[in-house]
């Protein structure tokens, strides 16, 4: 395999990891980012519409070849948008709202080189009821102040309360692994 040089314009190290999995060649640059989410926009092309506006603000710094990757994950819950909790308060109603139902979240994804490819994948998540205690035990020794909903599938409470998904587990994390390494594929064919 030819490693494709990917330059990931993002400070989640799960977006890193997931990359490093694929057996990509990934260098991170530093983000300084303003998400500015405009009101046209339909609430489920957010993500996209923000993994394109982190693209273009992205300091481009690649090198031939490379390919500039960002990214944007959300919750969606009753046509609603659950980003990162501002503090614990905020963190512990998001849960208690997620509990004992299904949602959905949305990662979008914008590669680009010469060309160009942006998308945005869903995958429904079903959480099983959450205790008032489970809620503060998780936010307690979990602080998810960096996650979208404030949860990480990957952690405690989604290998105890998350009791189903459809679609991609890794899209939940932050990225979807199979659907990026397709575009970078269709990027760069010498793959
Ligand atoms: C729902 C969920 C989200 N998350 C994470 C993925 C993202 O890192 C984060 C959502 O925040 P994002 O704004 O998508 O990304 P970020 O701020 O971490 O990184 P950057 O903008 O620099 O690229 O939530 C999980 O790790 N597990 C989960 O189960």
């Amino acid at each position: 395999m030819i490693p494709t040089p990917i330059v990931l314009a993002s400070s989640s190290p799960r977006r890193f990891e997931l990359l490093q999995s694929l057996d990509l060649n990934v260098r991170v640059v530093n983000v300084s980012h303003t998400e500015i989410i405009e009101k046209s926009w339909p609430t489920r092309e957010i993500p996209l519409q923000l993994a394109i506006q982190k693209n273009r603000n992205a300091i481009d710094t690649r090198q031939q070849g490379e390919i500039l990757l960002t990214a944007d994950t959300v919750v969606l819950l009753d046509n609603e948008i659950l980003h990162k909790p501002g503090d614990e308060l905020e963190a512990a109603q998001y849960l208690s709202r997620l509990s004992h139902r299904h949602h959905e979240v949305i990662t979008g994804v914008c590669l680009r080189t010469e060309e160009e490819i942006c998308f945005s994948t869903t995958t429904k998540v079903w959480m099983n009821k959450l205790s008032d205690e489970a809620i503060h035990y998780y936010i307690d020794r979990y602080q998810p102040f960096d996650k979208a909903g404030s949860y990480g599938i990957q952690e405690w409470i989604g290998w105890s309360h998350i009791s189903r998904i459809e679609g991609s587990f890794s899209n939940v994390m932050g990225l979807p692994t199979s659907e990026v390494y397709q575009a970078v594929r269709d990027l760069n064919p010498m793959l």
